[in-house]
């Protein structure tokens, strides 16, 4: 399982008593946008900080590009945290230049350039009078600037209206066409992410539940609507629901039997069912 320029086998990382990520083994083909999902929790900011070198694995190993990650970032990979960490007392021109001190490789025409390409971030304003949104936009533009093969971007949408969230998945997307750039990029925005994303890697309590490429896994999977009462499949029933009159199921693999209207899920459909069968393990543990 070494091919590709991000490999996981059997990570797991422990908080104590917390297993934010248990036995974890996914590829990242080169090229591909994937996109991260998985309920609040589910272990989503943990797996991207192991990948770029901010924590280390209880168990397993990271490799990026071959080389094992042991809590030490990698120069070809950039993060952009939820917490966009900035100098809050730099201009946005001054951060662009402090990135060439912070970094191994460091393209400030390539920074400035995406910088440019988001309409609205004022280069002379100090970090800290930015709003939520710009700060995410300058974010990007210093994770860009280092050039990286590997680009992990944490929730880089929530903070953006509409109009830069389409100038931002551009962006993105323009680096994968022309550097190949490798994405993992973890948002609860399911719409924009089927827009984007070739590949899916889905979390929930630590393991991943799903992995591949999108077109691939929708096709593995059905959405079953059928009179009430009609028996279920006996395996692969991801989640179901029911009204007086219907049953409703995911379900994945499964041979279909009669009665069924089946047809095949999109994305929205699909993630939504493994995070409402989520959601009911957990209520049904308490
Ligand atoms: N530094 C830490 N110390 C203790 N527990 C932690 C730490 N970081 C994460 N956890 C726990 O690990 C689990 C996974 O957290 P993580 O932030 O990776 O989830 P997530 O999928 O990114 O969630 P969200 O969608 O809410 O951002 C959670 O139970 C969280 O409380």
């Amino acid at each position: 399982m070494n091919a590709g320029p991000v490999c996981a086998e059997g990570v797991a990382k422990h908080f104590g008593r917390t297993r934010a990520l248990d036995d974890c083994t996914f590829t990242l083909p080169e090229g591909s946008v994937t996109g991260l999902v998985g309920p609040n929790g589910a272990g989503k900011t943990t797996l991207l900080s192991l990948i770029a070198g901010l924590a280390k694995p209880t168990r397993g190993t990271v490799r990026v590009h071959g080389t094992e990650v042991r809590g030490r970032m990698h120069p070809d990979v950039s993060l952009l945290t939820q917490r966009r960490p900035l100098y809050e007392q730099f201009t946005v021109r001054e951060m662009m230049r402090a990135g060439a001190a912070m970094n191994d490789r460091w393209s400030e025409e390539r920074a400035f350039e995406v910088l440019d390409l988001l309409a609205g971030v004022d280069k002379d304003a100090k970090v800290h009078t930015l709003s939520a949104g710009a700060r995410t936009q300058v974010a990007i533009a210093l994770a860009l600037g280092r050039l990286p093969k590997v680009l992990l971007l944490d929730e880089p949408l929530s903070d953006l209206d509409p109009l830069a969230r389409d100038e931002t998945l551009r962006i993105v997307m323009t680096d994968v066409a022309e550097r190949g750039t490798t994405v993992l990029l973890s948002s609860h925005l399911l719409t924009d992410l089927g827009d984007v994303c070739d590949h899916l890697l889905l979390l929930d309590e630590g393991r991943v539940q799903v992995a591949g490429e999108i077109e691939e896994v929708l096709g593995e999977h059905r959405v079953l609507v059928g009179p009430a009462g009609l028996a279920l499949p006996a395996d692969g029933v991801v989640d179901s629901s029911q009204t007086p009159r219907q049953t409703t199921a995911l379900v994945r693999g499964a041979a279909v039997g009669d009665g069924w209207e089946a047809t095949q899920p999109n994305l929205e459909a699909l993630v939504m069912g493994y995070l409402r069968a989520s959601r009911t393990r957990r209520l049904a543990r308490r």
